[in-house]
């Protein structure tokens, strides 16, 4: 019955679906023991029993019921037929005794001595056998198709993975790329910087393409269909993301909700099969090496997947186990994670207990458990109190050495304190990369505010418009104690109008009297953000492949460089107006 649990488990891929099929399987076994156990069905549908019973041979539930019904009848004073037994114990002559059940013959001319006529049924030793035979073959199917049908959940094997070397010799642990495997990634490069240019992301001057590259991601792509039938609607979640992670770093994935941030972290985690592309961990792929990269993988799921009754001990011996934590190191292992993310004093209370932040943190404890050498966290502080975000931000860069980590987070500020490269993803697609630093100079410039007094807002407008050319209101004017507040954007570009502007201020005897207070900031990342993604908001069609087509992943560009942001700043005043 368990290998045949395990083979339907392949065919199913939901809770729901499962319990569908056991109601059915419930609801037609039923059905077949009423027939077999009723000589008036048997009767009326006896020409049908005898295919019916060879059919029925291929299912566990039938010999095992059989057998079970077998061996319990064999010890009571009559028999399946209801006639008296010979003997009331059970011995083996009777297990290979042919188990037959007389029905009156429905023949009418048949004579008194053959009123009845009997049903076949196999003796219980043969039950027996044919339960070991079905627990064989229904456990070399399950394990055989689940390796070839996944679904939509991980990534299936080849059809002739049972002959290849590597599935039962499988690469252990971290290792680096083989000579081979490097030289195929870089003509992959290679290949992609001329043709692909156009799909191309914009990298800026702090990320450095490398030979420390521990993670490489090469034009991924999944889509999903969204229709009742396969031919309906098609929503690409993640088209041809490429992007290079170098090890002691961490990837900080934003995007807005929907923009593809959890797919790709399925697709490289496993979980989901691609429809095109790759990716490379250490010189290991998704498609070939998966149980390799699992050894090395540690994950912190979106949403948290664990179990009320047991509790965060538990689990953590449960994950470490899984990981092969050996049974020295796996105590000292778990008191130091659940220290780290403060739930050791709750360690042994059922998970049911918790609230949303604390299963959040067992949830990062459970991903860094085994030192895994690729970190993978969705949105890891969903739900965190601000001093408890600040610790796991803390352990998150305390574990950064000698591993690759990968975030996605909706907090600007987490994407800035963590991530040495920020990625900005929009409608699937890979928008920027680079350094905070550089992306705030790429793409957001200078926030230029001026106090000004009510009756000179008009001269200063001008005054701005003069020494600032390229310079934007950001929002519409506020109301502060002792004036009005103008707020301006001016683009990285425009950079050398800032000095000569602020000169002529503070020169100015008759201007000094006229702005109350001014100051000026770099604009942040969430305003980069905004930028960046701003045209997937509008959906602006020209915009967008402008935006994408100006710049080759593979030119390093200057932080302050000539060529501004097209669209981005037409759309954020747009946004002021
Ligand atoms: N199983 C699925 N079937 C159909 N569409 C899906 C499926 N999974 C994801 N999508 C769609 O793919 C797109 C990307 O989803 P994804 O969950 O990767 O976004 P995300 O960036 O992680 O968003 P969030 O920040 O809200 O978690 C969305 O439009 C989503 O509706």
């Amino acid at each position: 019955m368990v290998p045949l649990a395990f083979f339907a488990s392949v065919f199913l891929s939901t809770a729901r679906q499962a319990v569908n099929a056991g109601m059915m399987v419930f609801v037609v076994g039923l059905m077949v023991i009423s027939l077999l156990s009723n000589q008036f069905l048997l009767i009326e549908l006896y020409q049908y029993v005898k295919p019916l019973v060879s059919v029925l041979s291929f299912l566990p539930p039938f010999h095992l019921a059989k057998a079970m019904s077998d061996i319990s009848s064999a010890g009571s004073p009559t028999d399946i037929s209801g006639l008296p037994q010979e003997s009331y114990y059970f011995d083996w002559e009777q297990m290979t005794r042919d188990r037959t059940q007389k029905v009156p013959s429905t023949d009418s001319n048949a004579d008194s001595t053959n009123a009845y006529t009997t049903v076949f049924l196999p003796p219980t030793y043969a039950s027996l056998l044919f339960l070991v035979g079905d627990a064989i073959l229904y456990g070399l199917l399950a394990w055989y198709l689940d390796g070839v049908i996944r679904g939509n959940h991980g990534m299936p094997r080849k059809l002739h993975f049972p002959f290849q070397l590597s599935y039962w010799l499988p690469t252990k642990g971290k290792s680096p790329p083989s000579g081979q495997q490097r030289s195929v990634l870089q003509d992959t490069d290679n290949d992609q910087d001329t043709s692909d240019e156009d799909d191309a992301p914009l990298l800026t001057k702090g990320y450095k393409l490398g030979a420390l590259d521990a993670m490489e991601v090469h034009a991924l792509r999944k889509t999903f269909s969204t229709g009742l039938c396969s031919r309906g609607n098609v929503k690409v979640a993640v088209d041809g993301l490429s992007l290079k992670v170098q090890e002691n770093q961490i990837l900080a994935l934003l995007g807005h909700n929907g923009a593809g941030k959890s797919t790709t972290i399925n697709m490289l985690t496993g979980l989901l099969k691609p429809d095109q592309g790759n990716a490379y961990f250490y010189g290991l792929t998704i498609t070939e090496d998966l149980d390799a990269i699992r050894n090395i993988l540690g994950v912190c799921p979106q949403h948290d997947v664990l179990w009320g009754d047991l509790t965060a001990y538990e689990h953590m011996q449960l994950f470490g186990h899984l990981k092969g934590i050996s049974r020295e190191n796996m105590a000292t292992e778990i008191q130091t994670l659940l220290e780290e993310v403060q739930l050791n004093h709750v360690a042994d209370h059922r998970v049911r207990t918790y609230s949303g932040g604390m299963k959040r943190r067992l949830s990062v404890a459970l991903s860094f458990l085994g030192d895994p050498s690729i970190i993978f966290l969705d949105e890891p502080t969903t739900g965190m109190d601000p001093q408890i975000r600040r610790d796991i931000w803390n352990l998150v860069l305390r574990k950064k050495q000698g591993r690759v980590t990968v975030m996605t987070t909706h907090s600007m500020e987490e994407a800035d304190i963590l991530g040495d490269n920020i990625a900005i993803m929009a409608a699937g697609t890979l928008r920027v990369m680079g350094t905070s630093v550089n992306l705030k100079n790429r793409f957001a410039g200078y926030n230029i505010e001026l106090v000004v007094r009510h009756q000179d807002r008009a001269a200063i407008e001008v005054l701005v418009r003069e020494k600032l050319p390229g310079s934007t209101k950001r929002s519409d004017p506020v109301e502060v104690e002792g004036g009005v507040l103008l707020p301006y954007n001016l683009p990285p570009d425009r950079q050398a109008e800032i000095v000569p502007f602020f000169t002529v201020i503070e020169r100015e005897r008759s201007l000094a009297d006229k702005i109350v207070d001014y100051s000026i900031s770099q604009t942040t990342l969430e305003e980069v953000f905004l930028n960046v993604t701003v045209g997937e908001l509008f959906r602006d069609q020209e915009y967008q492949p402008a935006l994408l087509r100006s710049h080759s992943h593979t030119t390093p560009l200057s932080p302050l460089s000539p060529e501004p942001p097209h669209g981005s700043k037409k759309q954020l005043s747009d946004l002021s107006q």
